[in-house]
């Protein structure tokens, strides 16, 4: 255990973000510092660049025996002890396609500075074999791993980030934040200084290096950048949006409010900034260089503790698609390197930005502890910031999530460094359950696919049922009209059967008492013969008539039929419409042959009536013949000529199918002449 020596704000010592260490104080490396060695990488990009030679006196940390933790902790301050682990060392339950564990923890104390403005008693203790970190007063708060401060950034990666981006090369969405105060060594982390590289570089040679040794694979890596100022995003990538930013200020929030980007919930990602750009890049340079530029327009600017702070959140996101015979995986790699809290500052603009940054860290912290407590039913604040709402998809257990605290040591700064680390103890509780993103192409191509398909089939049905609606409107309409006109045709039809057989049995009548007439006849009469010939003649024509009676009976009956049909056909295809495809119904012929159909029917059916208009006059006719034949039996005086003249007026009338006319003539005068005998 080291008591350390105290540290000091300290803005003196950086230059261009350059920090100088005196070699040979850093103790040897802990047990996590050398465990980690075996693991570093053989990246080509590695920085093999010297360690810096220091102006400054380091005080060596005074070692002591560490105090028992049960005596330690105060009420509300507690950190639950459990076994020092890493990702690597912790216990979870990875299979092919998910990982089950917690978010990873870890602590890097800002190394000690030679200038001090405490006095010697610090109160912090480290303990790195044990992953603990104690003070006098607070309590021993244990993580994943708690660094010795003299630690360099590839031995941070090696138990930080290097497990969470091979999970991210096997498909997994890794997440890692810096979170710390002010000054404290985030900024450093992640992007290193002049003398050695940061997180984000070693993580870029990592991918890279996995790249390379996996030939067999086709690999896609694409990044985004963006940072979130004042509460609102700007993408660093996107030269409008980068200039926006850079005349962003408090007077003109209201007309720079169009240039921030807006986040949507996503299928895939959970959730995405809308529009953001998104580079694709083949090698490590690329990528650094397109992260180099874009931290190039990062807001920045001094705070008591740092002459320049970061004064937004930054998010660089790597997506790594990786493809294998037919199996694809893919994921995205979030590398975050939050603003630091602060406390209230003199400078104005300063105060204000650090009220955003101090807003949605508490964001942050809030949603954090509701997660540590593991209950699945309270409601999760995500929303209460733009942070907590871009991190959404990763504390919410769908990503491998690592998390590194960095502190300052000094007396100054207690409060706010048991405040990182209460939200480190926090944060550790916090379960992971990822799964890993992708799986067969084929399988995705087809279920893609299947997913279209399932989308134009529903459109589809959607439009089939509103016009199977109008179409079956419009067929009822139709068919009641058809089934009223083919109940009228029918009662027609069968009204002109009756009146047919009444007519041939008339006839039949009417020929046998003509013959016994004929027979009365006298046979000395000159005109006899001619006489039975034209009334031969006549019941030759009303043969015929009877004859192309029934041929329209016929024929009306075979257009009921063909009506009944049609309203069958219709019924039938009303239903077979709505099983049909929309393209079917209305591209296809069908529509059109149904209205042709229709239009055929109509038309017939108003022959039909013209012809039934024909055959009640020609039945009309027809009884009147009878009743003439009636009245001329009765006469029983009828000379042959006045017959003869009488069926001569019949006939005539019957050619130009005004039987009605002409019988009724033909009565008038025998009823003139029946009157005449009466007189
Ligand atoms: N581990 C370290 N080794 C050497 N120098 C460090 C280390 N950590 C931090 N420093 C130095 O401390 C100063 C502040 O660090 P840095 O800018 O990384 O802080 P920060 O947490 O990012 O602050 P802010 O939130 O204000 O941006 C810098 O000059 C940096 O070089």
């Amino acid at each position: 255990m080291a008591r350390l020596a105290d540290c000091s704000r300290d803005t003196s010592s950086r230059m261009n973000g350059r920090v100088s260490r005196q070699q040979g104080q850093m103790r040897p490396p802990s047990s996590a510092s050398s465990s980690s060695s075996s693991l570093m990488s053989t990246s080509s990009y590695d920085s093999t660049k010297p360690r810096a030679q220091s102006a400054l006196s380091g005080r060596t940390p005074i070692r002591r025996p560490m105090t028992p933790l049960s005596s330690k902790l105060q009420p509300g301050l507690t950190t639950p002890l459990r076994p020092a682990s890493s990702l690597r060392k912790r216990p979870s339950t990875p299979t092919l396609n998910s990982y089950k564990g917690k978010i990873n923890v870890s602590v890097r104390p800002r190394p000690l500075l030679s200038v001090s403005h405490g006095n010697n008693n610090n109160p912090w203790f480290i303990e790195n074999g044990n992953n603990t970190i104690a003070h006098d007063d607070a309590g021993e708060f244990q993580y994943d791993n708690v660094f010795d401060p003299l630690v360099n950034n590839r031995q941070v990666y090696d138990q930080v980030v290097k497990p969470v981006v091979e999970k991210a090369m096997d498909g997994f969405n890794g997440t890692i934040f810096a979170y710390g105060m002010t000054g404290s060594g985030k900024t450093y982390s992640m992007q290193g200084s002049e003398f050695e590289d940061g997180l984000i570089q070693l993580a870029v040679n990592q991918i890279f290096d996995t790249v390379r040794s996996d030939p067999s694979s086709r690999y896609t890596i694409s990044c985004s950048f963006l940072e979130i100022y004042n509460e609102r995003i700007f993408d660093l990538l996107n030269p409008e949006s980068a200039n926006a930013l850079k005349n962003f200020n408090f007077g003109s929030i209201g007309t720079s409010a169009k240039d921030e980007l807006k986040i949507r919930d996503d299928p895939i990602f959970g959730t995405k900034v809308i529009g953001l750009h998104e580079e694709i890049v083949t090698t490590p340079d690329d990528l650094i260089h397109l992260i180099h530029r874009g931290d190039q327009i990062r807001k920045t600017g001094g705070t008591d503790y740092n002459s320049r702070s970061s004064r937004s959140h930054a998010i660089v996101s790597i997506k790594i698609k990786k493809l294998t015979n037919s199996q694809e995986v893919f994921a995205t790699l979030s590398l975050c390197d939050l603003a630091g809290s602060e406390k209230a500052t003199t400078q104005i603009e300063r105060r204000k930005e650090g009220s955003f940054i101090n807003k949605s860290l508490l964001a942050l912290g809030t949603v954090i502890s509701k997660l540590s407590q593991n209950q699945g039913s309270l409601h999760i604040p995500y929303r209460d910031s733009k942070l907590t709402r871009l991190l959404q998809p990763s504390l919410s257990g769908e990503s491998v999530v690592s998390i590194l605290c960095t502190i300052h040591l000094s007396q100054i700064t207690v409060g706010e460094t048991l405040n990182t680390l209460r939200f480190a103890s926090r944060a550790k509780n916090i379960a992971i359950a990822a799964a890993r993103n992708g799986g067969n192409v084929q399988d995705s191509f087809r279920l893609e696919s299947l997913a279209k398909e399932l989308v134009e089939t529903k459109r589809q049905l959607m439009e089939l049922q509103l016009s199977s609606t109008k179409i079956s409107d419009t067929d009822d309409e139709q068919l009641q009209r058809l089934r009223a006109e083919n109940r009228i045709l029918s009662e027609q039809v069968e009204h002109f059967r009756r009146m047919s057989d009444l007519g041939r049995a008339d006839r039949v009548n009417l020929s046998n008492e003509i013959v016994s007439l004929l027979g009365e006849l006298r046979e000395t009469d000159s005109n006899r013969d001619e006489v039975i010939q034209k009334i031969e003649s006549f019941n030759k024509h009303q043969q015929l008539d009877l004859e192309e009676m029934k041929s329209y009976i016929s024929h009306l009956e075979h257009m009921m039929k063909t009506g009944e049909k049609f309203q069958v056909d219709s019924q039938t295809n009303a239903i077979s419409k709505k099983q049909k495809t929309y393209e079917e119904l209305f591209i296809g012929s069908e529509e059109l042959s149904l209205k042709s159909l229709v239009k055929d029917q109509e038309e017939e059916i108003i022959e039909l009536k013209e012809m039934l208009k024909e055959k009640d006059s020609i039945i009309k006719a027809l009884r009147t013949a009878k009743r003439a034949r009636d009245s001329v039996l009765n006469m029983g005086s009828n000379n042959t000529s006045d017959l003869e003249n009488e069926y001569e007026d019949y006939t005539s009338a019957k050619d130009n199918l005004q039987y009605g006319k002409a019988i009724k003539t033909v009565t008038e005068r025998i009823q003139l002449r029946s009157i005449e005998n009466e007189i």
